[in-house]
């Protein structure tokens, strides 16, 4: 079993504004993260932020170092938390096992591991999505389900973004030392997320679309306000958002999106609201 990592330097917002499709897409669009019996990571510069496509079919699937970050086991100096986005399967941390069904989730603490990933069922494999930061105290391992999620409803019918949003890893549903997680799920015929659009300088951000249709396409917004560029996303793609970056799509038919922060706070409503005149 080999652990895949890819690495993405930053980008700034003058490079990315020069950027054609291709160039934006190998800068920001994370593709291809979930193949079956893979594990495959990607280390952003971004907050040193790694994204994780895992889907075990077979054999455990198990990380417990990787180079990349110049420490002896995975989580030495990091946390991690994963949602399983597929079939049910089972998350081990450090030998104990945790079951997680559909849309739910662990928050792992620093400290923690080996981490060991497998499926219930091969023919229908979790599909477990990781999010891990560099953290500098060991928070409590926390096994987090839908209904533990904070919910915040926001948008309407009318304006074509009626959504909730269900914060997993936030500090009013478990401690962490820089991470943010959550997921937006729409109302029927809603396809707008985060518009009026913002940005956070104090935060990276990173959106992975899933529970799309093979034909659905996600119109992913990013950039500066001013020198906006957009990415054609499908199913179980991510995009990479630095903090100077909108971060806001719309979608062809129905998605839902997993979010996720790391970088100066925790304060989700910490944003710069960005007024629809600026955006260009
Ligand atoms: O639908 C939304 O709006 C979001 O989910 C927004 C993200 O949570 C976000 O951008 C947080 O900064
Ligand atoms: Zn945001």
């Amino acid at each position: 079993m080999t652990v895949s990592v890819s690495v993405r330097q930053v980008v700034g917002p003058e490079d990315a504004a020069r950027r054609d499709t291709k160039g934006l897409r190998e800068g920001f669009v994370i593709e291809a993260m979930f193949q079956p019996g893979e594990l495959n990571l990607t280390y952003s510069h971004l907050d040193r932020m790694i994204v994780g496509g895992i889907v075990p079919t077979g054999e455990r699937l198990v990380i417990d170092g990787i180079t990349e970050t110049g420490t002896e086991r995975f989580l030495d100096r990091r946390e991690a938390a994963i949602v399983n986005i597929g079939g049910s399967g089972v998350v081990s941390v450090g030998g104990r096992d945790y079951a997680l069904g559909f849309q739910e989730a662990i928050y792992v603490g620093m400290g923690e591991g080996p981490l060991g990933f497998t499926s219930d069922d091969p023919a229908a494999p979790a599909l477990f999505y990781l999010l891990s930061a560099p953290a500098h105290r060991a928070c409590p391992t926390v096994h987090i389900t839908r209904e533990m999620a904070k919910k915040v409803h926001l948008g309407s019918a009318e304006e074509s973004n009626a959504r909730t949003i269900n914060q997993y890893v936030h500090p009013d549903v478990c401690e962490s030392c820089q991470l943010l997680v959550g997921l937006t799920m729409f109302e029927p015929g809603s396809v707008w997320n985060t518009m009026p659009a913002h940005v956070h300088d104090r935060r990276m951000e990173v959106y992975l679309y899933f529970g799309m249709q093979a034909a659905t396409r996600i119109f992913h917004f990013m950039g500066e306000p001013g020198e906006t560029r957009h990415v054609v996303l499908k199913n179980h793609e991510a995009v990479l958002s630095p903090g100077w970056s909108i971060h806001s799509g719309a979608g062809t038919g129905r998605y839902a999106f997993i979010w996720a922060m790391a970088g100066d706070n925790m304060s989700f409503t910490d944003m710069d609201k960005v007024p629809m005149e600026s955006l260009r």
